[in-house]
C-alpha cells in the first residue's frame, strides 16, 4: 500500500508513545520460562511480538490474550514444537528463541520471511556448541532456517560483540535454566542498552546476571512470575517526536520513562542539538519546534534503530549530518545504511555512504520512495513528506513494530493517506 503525507504544520496535542518493543519480546519469552502466572500488562501488540508470543505457544506455553496478556510459565519445561517455527520478520524473536530452543528435546526448526531469511545466526550457532546445543543453518550459509538440536547443559563460551547484541541477550535469557552459564563477549559490544535491557527483565523475573571484565556470570535459578507492565518505545517514539522537529509545532508524548535502560532515548538529545526545544517530565517529554533544523554529527552505536530517524532528519536540516558507529545498521530488516542512502538520493540529497554510517547535506524535495518493506524506512520517510509532500511505496510494513502509527501520527495533525 501507498502511504501519501501532506505538508502539515505546527503540529499540537497529545500522544501516547506505543509500548516497547524490545521489553514485550523479552517479558513474554521469560514469562514463559518462569514458574508461575505472569500478567504482561499494555504490551505491543505487532508482528513482531506476536512472532514471540507465537513461538512460546509452539513450545506449549498457554498464554491467553486481552488487554492483558497472562502467560502459564513452563518452569522451562518446553515442549518440542509439532511444526517448523515461522516468525516472520523479527530477529528479536529468531535470536531470542534460537537458544530457548535448546531447553526442549529434539528438534527446533525456526524460519520467517526473505527478510528474516538474511539476518546473520553463525556466532550465535557456534557459540551455543560449547554450551551442548548442536544449532545448524540448514544451507549451512549461517543463515535461516535455523535446526536446533536440545540439550543445553551450560558451562563457558565467548562470542563476537559487533554483530548483534542479540546473540548474548538470548544465551542469557537461556542460561538461568542450565548448569550455569559464562559468556565472554570479545571485540567491540555493539547495541549494548538492549543487553541491559535483558538484564532489566531478567532481574524483574527474580534472577540476577553479573557482569565484570567482559564476562557474564548467570548461575542455575528459577525465574519468578510476575505483574509487568511494558513502558513506552522511544524507538516509535522517535517518529512523533521527528515529526514535531521537522514540522514544527508544541506537543507532549506521553509513556517516555526518564530512567529507562533504552538505547534510543538519545533521540530527545539528537533532536534538541538538532534546534528543538525538548522538556523532560518523569513519565513524558514535551517537544516545541519551529521546524528549523540544523545539521549535526552522532555516533549511532549503541542506537542503531535510530538510523533512519536520524538519517531524514539530516536530509531536511541546513548544513551536514554525520551518522557513525552503526555498521551494524547494515544487518537489519535491510542494509539501512544502503537503503536510506538510495532513497534519500531519489529526493535529491547528496548522501555519502560510509562503511559505518552517513553523510548528508541538507536539502531534501518531495517525491516518491520505496520502503523496501523496511518498517523503521517506511515511518521515517513520513517525515520529509510533512515538509514536502511525500508518497511512500509498500508502507504497510509499519505493522511490524507500530501497527497505529498513522492514527498517532495524525492525533498530532499530520496529514496522511494509506491506499
Ligand atoms: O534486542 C533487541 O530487542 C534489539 C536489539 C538491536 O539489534 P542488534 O543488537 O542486532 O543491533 C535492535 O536493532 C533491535 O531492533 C532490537
Ligand atoms: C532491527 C529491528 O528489529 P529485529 O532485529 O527484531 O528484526 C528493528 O526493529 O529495527
Amino acid at each position: 500500500m501507498d502511504l501519501t503525507v501532506e505538508k502539515s504544520g505546527n503540529l499540537e496535542g497529545a500522544v501516547k508513545a506505543p509500548p516497547s518493543k524490545s521489553y514485550t519480546h523479552r517479558a513474554v519469552i521469560i514469562a514463559a520460562l518462569a514458574e508461575g502466572v505472569s500478567e504482561i500488562r499494555d504490551p505491543l501488540i505487532a508482528e513482531d511480538t506476536l512472532s514471540s508470543l507465537n513461538a512460546c505457544r509452539a513450545f506449549g506455553v498457554r498464554v491467553d490474550e486481552g488487554d492483558a496478556w497472562t502467560v502459564h510459565g513452563s518452569g522451562g519445561e518446553l515442549e518440542t514444537p509439532d511444526d517448523v517455527i515461522y516468525l516472520g520478520n523479527s530477529g528479536t524473536t529468531l535470536r531470542l528463541m534460537t537458544s530457548v530452543a535448546g531447553l526442549a528435546e529434539n528438534y527446533t526448526v525456526l524460519t520467517g520471511d526473505e527478510s528474516l531469511r538474511k539476518r546473520p545466526m553463525q556466532p550465535l550457532l557456534d557459540a551455543l556448541r560449547p554450551l551442548g546445543v548442536e544449532a545448524l543453518s540448514s544451507r549451512m550459509n549461517g543463515l535461516p532456517p535455523i535446526i536446533v538440536r536440545g540439550g543445553l547443559r551450560g558451562g563457558s563460551t565467548s562470542i563476537r560483540g559487533d554483530v548483534s547484541s542479540q546473540f548474548i541477550s538470548s544465551i542469557l535469557i537461556a542460561a538461568p535454566l542450565t548448569d550455569g552459564v559464562e559468556l565472554m563477549v570479545e571485540g567491540d559490544f555493539i547495541s549494548r542498552p538492549y543487553v541491559d535491557m535483558t538484564v532489566d527483565v531478567m532481574e524483574r523475573f527474580s534472577v540476577p546476571v553479573d557482569y565484570s571484565e567482559g564476562i557474564f556470570r548467570v548461575e542455575p535459578a528459577v525465574y519468578r512470575g510476575l505483574d509487568y507492565t511494558v513502558e513506552g518505545d522511544y524507538s516509535s517514539a522517535s517518529y512523533l517526536a521527528g515529526a514535531v522537529a521537522a514540522a514544527g509545532g508544541d506537543v507532549l508524548i506521553e509513556n517516555l520513562f526518564r530512567d529507562s535502560r533504552q538505547g534510543d532515548r538519545i533521540i530527545l538529545e539528537i533532536i534538541s542539538d538538532m534546534g528543538a526545544e525538548v522538556r523532560r517530565g518523569e513519565d513524558h517529554v514535551r517537544i516545541a519546534s519551529t521546524g528549523e533544523l540544523s545539521g549535526v554529527s552522532v555516533n549511532l552505536h549503541d542506537a542503531p534503530d535510530l538510523l533512519p530517524t536520524v538519517a531524514v532528519l539530516g536530509a531536511l536540516a541546513t548544513g551536514r549530518t554525520e551518522i557513525g558507529g552503526v555498521e551494524h545498521a547494515r544487518y537489519k530488516e535491510t542494509d539501512r545504511i544502503s537503503t536510506c542512502a538510495a532513497e534519500l538520493r531519489r529526493l535529491g540529497v547528496d548522501v555519502t555512504e560510509l562503511p559505518d554510517g552517513m553523510i548528508i547535506e541538507g536539502g531534501a524535495s518531495g517525491g516518491t520512495v520505496w520502503s523496501h518493506g523496511d518498517h523503521r524506512l517506511a515511518m521515517a520517510f513520513t517525515l520529509i513528506g510533512l515538509r514536502e509532500g511525500i508518497t511512500i511505496r509498500d508502507a504497510e510494513v509499519f505493522s511490524v513494530s507500530f501497527p497505529d502509527f498513522p492514527e498517532r501520527m495524525m492525533q498530532i495533525g499530520c496529514r496522511m493517506n494509506l491506499s
